[in-house]
């Protein structure tokens, strides 16, 4: 990956979310912590232009996310905190679908990247199941799916773990691991990024770290004072 912030600030009115930031992401594992409201999503949101520069840019693979904003959004797939928010249609396999729309592919391609998409998180079995009765961990991975199955090349993941269980945790974070795709991970889940190649620790709405992980989380404990 190649994501560029030069100057990059976000201000909510009067509220400053990031503080003016300039840094080049190039790894192709990432993560991010930080206590909450430290402006981690913000950062995130910032990647896939969901969130614009207040001032300062954004560069994605070489695209603006400001001038560019459509071609960055097929560049860099958003999973979000809750997953149920982004699942657009009843069915699994219709919503995996979903994402395919629109790009003048035949109905049988269509269906070979969705049955793809979903052997790829071995989840061919919950094709034909209802969306909203998927349990936490089954809804992470169809909406994994759901991103991947558009062939995004960098995929942010805004705390992928937040609420499964045990089980459903290492199910999770094992696909993450194997995920082809450049990452970025935001999470309390420190277990998930502690072998990042770079982590990035936010506080209050500066970069408070940025390196390796054990430094990183060293120093989110001294901040935490815990
Ligand atoms: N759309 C918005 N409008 C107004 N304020 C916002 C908006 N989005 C975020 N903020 C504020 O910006 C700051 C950073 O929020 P952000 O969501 O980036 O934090 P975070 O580190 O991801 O937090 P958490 O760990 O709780 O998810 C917070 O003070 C938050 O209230």
């Amino acid at each position: 990956m190649d994501i560029r912030f030069t100057d990059c600030a976000v201000r909510f009115g009067e509220r400053v979310a990031l503080h003016p930031l300039t840094l080049t992401l190039n790894e192709k594992r990432i993560g991010i912590i930080g206590l909450n409201g430290s402006g981690k999503t913000t950062f995130a949101r910032l990647i896939n232009g969901l969130v614009k520069p207040s001032s300062g840019g954004v560069t994605v693979n070489g695209l603006d996310t400001i001038k560019d904003d459509r071609a960055v959004l097929s560049e860099a797939g958003f999973i979000f905190q809750n997953p149920h928010n982004q699942l657009i249609m009843p069915i699994v396999a219709e919503d995996i679908a979903f994402g395919l729309k629109n790009r003048g592919l035949s109905r049988e391609e269509v269906d070979r990247r969705m049955q793809a998409a979903l052997s790829r998180f071995g989840i061919e079995h919950l094709a034909r199941r209802r969306v909203h009765e998927l349990s936490g961990g089954e809804t992470q991975l169809v909406a994994m799916a759901s991103v991947v199955v558009t062939d995004p090349k960098i995929l942010i993941l805004d705390e992928p773990t937040n609420q499964l269980d045990l089980k459903n945790r290492r199910r999770v974070a094992v696909a993450i691991d194997d995920l082809p795709e450049d990452t970025v991970v935001i999470t309390h889940d420190l277990g998930l990024v502690e072998n990042v190649e770079r982590l990035l620790l936010f506080h209050e709405g500066r970069l408070a770290f940025d390196g390796n992980p054990q430094d990183a989380i060293r120093r989110y404990h001294e901040i935490a004072g815990c």
